[in-house]
C-alpha cells in the first residue's frame, strides 16, 4: 500500500547558509529531504508549484530589518502560507583559500546582510578591500573556494568556510554579537496550525485612501482590540514614488476573539489585507492579555449583545 510521501524542504541555499543551519533545528526536516535553491524567489516558486512541501526562507534580522526578497515575494506572489518561524542567533567569519594571508585580501564576497552586519570589522580591518554582494554567504564561500575566482575571501558562518574547505582567516567579526536571524517556512495555502497560545499572525495591509490619519486608522484597529505589534514595516507598492503598503506581525493567532475582530476591522477600512498565516512563536513568548481583551470577554460581549437583540430566545 502506498505511504504517505515523504516531506521535502525548500531552503535558501546552498548548503551552509545561514537558511540551511536554520532549517536543521526543525526536526520535522530530520526525517525529510532538505533542497537547496539559489534564491528566496526560486524557493518559494518551488514551493508554489508543488516541488517541495515546505520551504525555509529568512525574512527578518535584528541588525537589518526585514528581507526584501522575502517580503516582497509573498505580497506579490502567488498566495502562501507561513506555518513555522525559527530564530537563528547568526555569527560570521572571514575565510579565504589556504595560503592566503589577511594583508593579501583585496576582493570579499558575501551576503549583503553579511556585509552589512560586518561592515565596521571590514573597514577597520580590511579599508582597501572591496566589499561584494553575493547571493549568498554558503555560495560567496563556495565561488571563493574555486582556485580561479578572483575574489579573496568570504565572509559566511564557520560551518561553510568549512564546508568548502577554505582557512579561516578571522572568527566572530559580527559588529553586533547577539545578531539574530529569523526565518519562516512557508506551505502552499491550506490549514492554518492550530493555536498555541503563544502565537504570531502574519498581515500585508494596504490603505484604502491616501490621507491624514491613514495609518492611524490601521492602528486603532489593532489597538482598539488589545492587539499588540510585534514588527510593523513599510514596503514600497511599487506602483507609484510615495506609495507604500504595511508588513505587519501581531501578537496572537487568527483564532483569538481580539485578532479576528481585529481582522474583521481591518478588512473594512483597509483597501486590501494579505492574511499570510498564524503560527506559533518561536520564542514562546505569551501576549498580555489587557482585560477585557480575552476569547471569554468577547464571547460575554457577543452573548450580551445577542440577548439584547432577541430577549426572547
Ligand atoms: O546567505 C545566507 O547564509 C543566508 O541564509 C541569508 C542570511 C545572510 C546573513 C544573515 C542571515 C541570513
Amino acid at each position: 500500500m502506498p505511504g504517505v510521501p515523504p516531506a521535502s524542504f525548500g531552503y535558501f541555499g546552498p548548503e551552509g547558509t545561514f537558511t540551511h543551519q536554520a532549517l536543521l533545528t526543525l526536526p520535522a526536516a530530520k526525517t525529510g529531504e532538505a533542497i537547496p535553491f539559489a534564491t528566496v524567489g526560486a524557493c518559494l516558486d518551488a514551493v508554489r508549484a508543488g516541488e517541495v512541501t515546505a520551504g525555509l526562507v529568512p525574512i527578518e534580522n535584528s541588525v537589518e530589518g526585514g528581507v526584501s526578497a522575502t517580503l516582497d515575494n509573498l505580497t506579490y506572489g502567488d498566495p502562501l502560507l507561513i506555518t513555522r518561524e525559527v530564530l537563528l542567533p547568526v555569527q560570521f567569519c572571514l575565510f579565504a583559500r589556504r595560503g592566503t594571508r589577511l594583508a593579501d585580501v583585496r576582493r570579499v564576497l558575501t551576503h549583503p546582510h553579511a556585509a552589512a552586519q560586518t561592515r565596521s570589522w571590514l573597514s577597520a580591518h580590511l579599508p582597501q578591500a572591496e566589499i561584494t554582494e553575493a547571493g549568498s554567504t554558503a555560495g560567496a564561500a563556495a565561488e571563493v573556494a574555486d582556485p580561479g575566482s578572483s575574489y579573496d575571501a568570504a565572509v559566511c558562518a564557520r560551518i561553510a568556510g568549512e564546508l568548502y574547505r577554505l582557512d579561516p582567516l578571522a572568527v566572530d567579526i559580527a559588529d553586533n554579537a547577539d545578531a539574530v536571524t529569523r526565518f519562516v517556512l512557508v506551505s502552499r495555502p491550506g490549514p492554518v496550525p492550530p493555536p498555541t497560545g503563544a502565537d504570531k499572525t502574519t498581515l500585508v495591509l494596504f490603505i484604502r485612501v491616501d490621507q491624514s490619519g491613514a495609518l492611524l486608522e490601521i492602528l486603532e484597529q489593532l489597538a482598539s482590540r488589545g492587539v499588540n505589534l510585534c514588527r510593523i514595516e513599510s514596503r514600497p507598492t511599487k506602483t507609484t514614488l510615495g506609495s507604500y503598503c504595511f508588513s505587519v506581525d501581531a501578537e496572537g493567532h487568527i483564532d483569538d476573539a481580539r485578532l479576528g475582530e481585529a481582522l474583521m476591522g481591518l478588512h473594512r477600512v483597509c483597501a486590501d489585507v494579505i492574511f499570510l498565516g498564524s503560527y506559533p512563536r518561536a520564542d514562546g513568548l505569551e501576549p498580555n492579555i489587557l482585560p477585557g481583551t480575552s476569547n471569554a470577554a468577547y464571547a460575554d460581549a457577543a452573548a450580551w449583545l445577542a440577548r439584547l437583540r432577541h430577549p426572547q430566545a
